[in-house]
């Protein structure tokens, strides 16, 4: 099972055995950050989990550096060779030697950026998995996002404490956009004696990791800093998805179908939902999918307009028509080209504290239009919109059970990832299978939904919606 750590391709060919199977041994395993890499005398110890009356460590309980997940699983047998090198990464879990001693270990986590469910899941578990696997006992929670780590006093966590944590929404943390200073931060978690960093957050939050492990690194500090992918817009790439994102779509499922009955209620109603998802529409398409009652899904990724031949105004009449009443379900993110900025031409985008785009309401601008569309076309007819903006209820709530399960999975493969030596990392699942994904590639990496692929046909078909691809 002797795998090479470091970017490796192998040597032979790809190839289809004389039954026919593929074998693709031109794998390119994602170097992985360790603590060795720049403080090689480092010392290791046996893993605790060893003595853990939980526990009963057999011959392939730990994960070796050797073992991999695939980025990519379908391959097609015909495509000889199949095209490499295929990108690996390092799974997570346990490993046989750990590069700390749990009694001086002093972990800090903290959470960054928008709401999600489960992050409170995420905190607990990091806790108690630290607590009770590894027996760490000093672990410490950063008030209020990155600003926390210089503006504020570490918080003492325990078991006892977060033990209720999970069945809450929000973060008991406290989390902030903004207040990014590389130096103050670092400087704080060098001075407070950390040497486990736990950083919960998003696209923006993984950015600003990547600068604070760079910087742990060009100073040379026993710190390793792990990352849990959190984004309620599921916009992370690589993973498979992000925690609470499936909790979100739940929700939304409420708002949807209140905008259905209110509109099935009205003569000539259309009810209209505004979703999270700022560049991204994955909640609003898999809000639609699930929903069935949704005559029109407007995501960021696809462009619309309102008159013509195929436009929204065309379709929603072609629901009232068939129907009597039409839902449309729009991300906050989609149509922003299109929605007059100022009275006086000129716009000057607004930013928060992130610097992410805030938006103008796509959901109120469609309200209007819609009204005006149909007074000039048909005067004199009853009409009503029924706006439905949840867009905080879905993102502010517990998570549900899958989500809490995620949840867990995803702190004690950041605990083993830590624990282990490695750095610089964020732990996801990959195809199922929870991995370790170099940050920079995260940071990097978008997930956005392809409007080509068979879940955006299966949309269109549902909903019977225009492409929008002609006036
Ligand atoms: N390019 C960046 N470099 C450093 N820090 C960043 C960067 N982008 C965002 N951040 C910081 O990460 C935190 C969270 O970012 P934000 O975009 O608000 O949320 P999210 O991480 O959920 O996407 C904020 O404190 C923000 O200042
Ligand atoms: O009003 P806030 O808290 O800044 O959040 C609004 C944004 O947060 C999100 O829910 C998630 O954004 P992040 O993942 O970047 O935190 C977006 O969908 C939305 O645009
Ligand atoms: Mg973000």
């Amino acid at each position: 099972m002797a795998f090479p750590m470091d970017n490796a391709a192998g040597a032979g060919e790809d190839r289809r055995t004389e039954e026919g199977s593929l074998t693709i041994p031109n794998i390119k395993l994602h170097r992985l950050p360790h603590l060795k890499d720049y403080l090689p005398d480092l010392k290791t110890h046996p893993n605790p989990l060893d003595n853990n009356p939980f526990f009963h460590p057999v011959s392939e309980f730990y994960i070796t550096p050797s073992d991999v997940i695939l980025r990519h699983i379908l391959h097609d047998l015909s495509d000889i060779p199949s095209p490499g090198p295929h990108p690996a990464y390092h799974r997570a879990g346990p490993r046989k030697w750990v590069y700390f001693d749990p009694a001086v270990v002093r972990a800090a986590i903290v959470t960054c950026g928008g709401l999600c469910p489960g992050m409170n899941t995420v905190i607990r578990e990091l806790v108690v998995g630290l607590w009770e696997l590894y027996g760490v006992r000093e672990i410490f929670g950063i008030r209020a996002g990155y600003r926390g780590f210089y503006s504020g006093q570490p918080e003492a966590l325990n078991p006892k404490i977060v033990h209720g944590w999970h069945k809450m929404g929000g973060t008991v943390l406290e989390t902030s956009r903004g207040g990014f200073h590389l130096d103050k931060i670092v400087n704080s978690i060098q001075d407070r004696g950390f040497n486990q960093i736990y950083i919960v957050g998003g696209d923006g939050t993984m950015r600003g990791m990547v600068e604070i492990f760079n910087e742990i690194k060009r100073r040379r500090l026993n710190i390793a800093v792990a990352g849990i992918p959190k984004t309620v817009d599921n916009d992370v790439g690589i993973i498979d998805r992000s925690f609470g994102f499936q909790t979100a779509v739940e929700m939304a499922q409420q708002a949807i179908n209140a905008a259905h009955t209110e509109a099935e209620s009205a003569v000539n109603g259309i009810g209209l939902v505004k979703l999270m998802g700022r560049s991204t529409g994955h909640i609003a398409l898999h809000a639609t999918l699930s929903s069935r009652d949704v005559d029109c899904c407007l995501i960021p990724e696809n462009d619309f307009y309102l008159e013509g031949e195929n436009g929204l105004s065309i379709s929603s009449a072609n629901g009232l028509k068939e129907n009597g009443h039409a839902v449309v379900v729009v991300a906050e993110g989609a149509g922003q080209d299109i929605i007059p900025k100022t009275d006086h031409g000129s716009h000057v985008q607004e930013k928060d504290e992130s610097g992410n785009p805030v938006f103008s309401d796509v959901g109120g601008w469609l309200k209007s239009e819609l009204k005006r569309w149909w007074d000039r076309d048909h005067p004199g007819e009853l009409f009503t919109v029924k706006y439905i903006d949840p867009t905080y209820m879905i993102r502010a709530v517990p998570a549900n059970a899958t989500d809490n399960m995620y949840c867990t999975l995803l702190a004690h493969s950041a605990i083993h990832g830590a624990m282990g030596g490695y750095t610089g990392f964020v732990c996801g699942p990959i195809n199922g299978n929870y991995g370790y994904i170099p940050v920079d590639e995260v940071a990097r990496a978008k997930n956005v939904v392809n409007t080509r692929d068979h879940k955006w046909a299966w949309v269109r078909s549902i909903t019977n919606q225009p492409d929008f691809q002609t006036t």
